[in-house]
């Protein structure tokens, strides 16, 4: 039985990929046959060495580069159907978090600028979840930085102003400003000082279950994914090796890639 159909996900579909494949420019297969689904709620876990392909597998999906063959399915459409317009409005409906915060930013814009674009460029207005606002711009960025505990002052700095994790914090409230079906994490804390490593963790954890977010969230480091993710996929040389829930990460049976990462970051 194929691995994607190991799980029965038991809520609401967000995300399947069906059977993605990626060659690059010079015929180096990055993807080969990935087939995954997210449910409504839920934090798939993507793991695996650097290399194996899984920031090209985020970027197939999020429809930035373009498949050699598979199908992607958003809440039910199939993104890998649509023309250029629709697909831009699709899009929308996932927000990207990525590992270097600095280049997440326009160093010449405010960071409440920042924070608004999404809103602005989709013309809408407050998220349901910050509660009233009268839908005034500087009452919305001041609660959307509340949200990931930072205080409101920071509304008028730069980007250079901010340490790499707070630039990391705005970067996740600006994720979630315009309530995305799924946001996808590439390595989200990888940039960052371990000591501060946690404590994004923790904000994303507490932010997923407060509004029911769905991620993908990739990393190479497992005890990361393990923390973070109910499922766990494991990606090796482009392909699924593995896929696991996470009470059954420490099964006998799992793939002898995934034991040998539970050695490599001591995985308890
Ligand atoms: N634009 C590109 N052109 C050619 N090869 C590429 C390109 N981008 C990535 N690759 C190759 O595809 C493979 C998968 O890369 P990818 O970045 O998806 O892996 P990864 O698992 O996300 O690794 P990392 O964690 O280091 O980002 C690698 O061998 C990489 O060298």
């Amino acid at each position: 039985m194929p691995l994607q159909e190991m799980h029965d996900i038991g809520r609401p579909e967000v995300l399947r990929l069906t059977d993605v494949w990626k060659t690059y420019y010079g015929g180096h297969q990055a993807v080969k046959g990935i087939s995954l689904t997210i449910g409504q709620g839920e934090c798939l876990g993507l793991v695996g060495e650097s290399g194996s392909g899984k920031s090209t597998l985020a970027r197939c999906l999020l429809m930035l580069e373009r498949m050699d063959k598979g199908e992607i399915w958003l809440n039910n459409r199939p993104l890998h159907e649509l023309g250029t317009s629709e697909l831009r409005n699709a899009r929308r409906e996932m927000q990207v978090v990525f590992q270097n915060p600095s280049g997440s930013f326009n160093s010449k814009l405010t960071i409440k600028d920042s924070l608004l674009e999404p809103i602005r460029c989709q013309n809408k207005g407050c998220p349901s979840f910050l509660g009233d606002t009268n839908n005034i711009e500087e009452e919305i960025a001041a609660k959307l930085l509340e949200k990931v505990h930072l205080p409101a002052r920071y509304l008028n700095s730069y980007p250079s102003e901010l340490s790499g994790g707070q630039k990391q914090r705005v970067a996740i409230a600006r994720a979630i400003s315009v309530e995305p079906s799924l946001i996808v994490l590439d390595e989200p804390t990888a940039s960052l000082d371990v000591s501060i490593q946690a404590r994004v963790l923790n904000l994303l954890k507490d932010l997923q279950e407060e509004l029911g977010l769905s991620y993908l969230f990739i990393s190479h480091d497992l005890s990361a994914v393990n923390f973070m993710s109910e499922r766990l996929m494991v990606m090796q040389y482009g392909k699924m090796v593995d896929l696991c829930q996470r009470k059954e990460l420490f099964a006998p049976e799992r793939h002898p890639y995934t034991k040998q990462l539970l050695e490599l970051f001591d995985v308890k």
